[in-house]
């Protein structure tokens, strides 16, 4: 018998009308934002046994929820001591303390198989337009789903211009380790890992790529990667919508893409083709996430919709997709970004890092459900 067992008794599972009155209280206490709907409906209520007095509930999430998990406790605990308080069916089961137990079970994505890879899920963050904030969004998305306690990497799948190495303050002339020649460890920084062409080549070597020899690069370095257990691999795909992307799309097992964009008019239309691009390689569009969508001054406080508004969102309705989110423009992402230390590292508690950790939750929830699945071709990675 194990320790807890010999300590609390052996637990015995809860049934009947017990059980039922606890699914319905659980029910109409909350509503899960990232699955949409009450805990079990969403059929994340695991198992309810009882133990001695106390009656224990296991809360199964298909995404990373660490630090979301206490808003669950806090909306839950309230409903679930006036229930246990003054229940006559509890009472008279003589059941007087109930405990949560929350684990987060991140499923692979079904065209990833999971006997050739232990990649889980693989998310290429796609712009159309350059310079809307695509690498940063990617980096500070990354850092929140490790802040939630998933396995993260980001791979820089932008050749001309890789950003990452920057954006997570690796030292220049970092480079990294190799193993037969041939594979390389993943460079880590703030408990994500990640490689780019910005650590494989020095920042002075000029690359001259054209499209096949850019798809053949790109396709080396994400499978001579020694990336071991991940939960999520983030592409942080180059601006456009050439061939590049449409190789990538193709010959990896993407399990879907998010598309950033401005509210800006030309933005929205390069995000188009971005949409299209994906839906025509039958790889499905997790969402839309509006960056720099308004713009608040800190000396006055006066907010200004300084790319237009609502841009976003109709380009989601549009395309039968959801907005995940929408971030303000704010110097600090940019101070902080610059510095290497981004705002979900270094501004934890900040209503931006809320937004990014957010729409993190959400994009993972997306991706994991099991409706949306693709054919998709069966890539293996090398083991770490
Ligand atoms: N929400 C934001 N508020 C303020 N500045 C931002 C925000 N998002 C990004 N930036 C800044 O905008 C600039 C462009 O961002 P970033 O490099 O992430 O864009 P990108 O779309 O990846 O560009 P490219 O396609 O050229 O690689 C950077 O200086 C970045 O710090």
């Amino acid at each position: 018998m194990s320790f807890w067992n010999r300590l609390f008794g052996k637990p015995t599972p809860l049934t009947g009308e017990l059980e039922a009155l606890i699914r319905s209280t659980l029910a109409s206490a909350y509503i899960d934002p990232y699955f949409g709907e009450d805990l079990n409906a969403a059929g994340a209520i695991s198992d309810i046994v009882k133990s001695q007095q106390t009656v224990q509930i296991g809360i199964r999430l298909n995404y990373p929820a660490k630090l979301h998990q206490q808003k669950i406790h806090a909306a839950l605990n309230p409903v679930l001591a006036d229930l246990f308080a003054n229940s006559a069916p509890l009472n008279a089961a003589k059941l007087t303390g109930y405990e949560l137990k929350f684990f987060s079970e991140i499923p692979a994505h079904k065209g990833q198989r999971q006997e050739a890879s232990r990649v889980k899920n693989i998310i290429a963050v796609a712009s159309g337009k350059g310079g809307v904030g695509k690498s940063t969004t990617t980096v500070n998305l990354a850092l929140a789903l490790a802040a939630e306690g998933a396995q993260v990497a980001i791979l820089d799948a932008d050749l001309y211009g890789p950003s990452q190495p920057k954006l997570l303050g690796i030292p220049e002339g970092t480079t990294p380790a190799t193993r037969d020649m041939r594979y390389y460890a993943p460079i880590t920084a703030h408990g994500i890992k990640m490689m780019s062409m910005g650590v494989m080549v020095s920042e002075k070597t000029p690359l001259m790529w054209r499209g096949p020899v850019a798809s053949e690069t790109l396709q080396q370095l994400i499978l001579q990667t020694l990336w071991g257990d991940l939960d999520y691999l983030l592409i942080d795909m180059p601006p456009g919508t050439g061939d590049i992307h449409i190789t990538m799309a193709q010959s990896l097992a993407i399990a879907g893409a998010v598309i950033v964009t401005t509210p800006q008019d030309i933005a929205l239309l390069d995000a188009r083709k971005g949409i299209e691009m994906f839906q025509k390689v039958d790889i499905p569009v997790l969402g839309v996430i509006e960056n720099m969508a308004s713009h608040r001054c800190s000396a006055c406080g006066y907010t200004d919709d300084i790319f237009g508004t609502d841009g976003g969102t109709m380009l989601a309705r549009e395309w039968h997709t959801e907005l995940l989110g929408s971030l303000p423009l704010d110097y600090k992402v940019r101070e902080r970004s610059d510095s290497g230390l981004p705002m979900v590292i270094s501004e934890p508690e900040s209503e931006i890092t809320k937004q990014y950790h957010d729409i993190a939750l959400r994009l993972a929830a997306n991706v994991a459900r099991p409706d949306w699945v693709t054919p998709l071709p069966n890539i293996s990675f090398v083991d770490d």
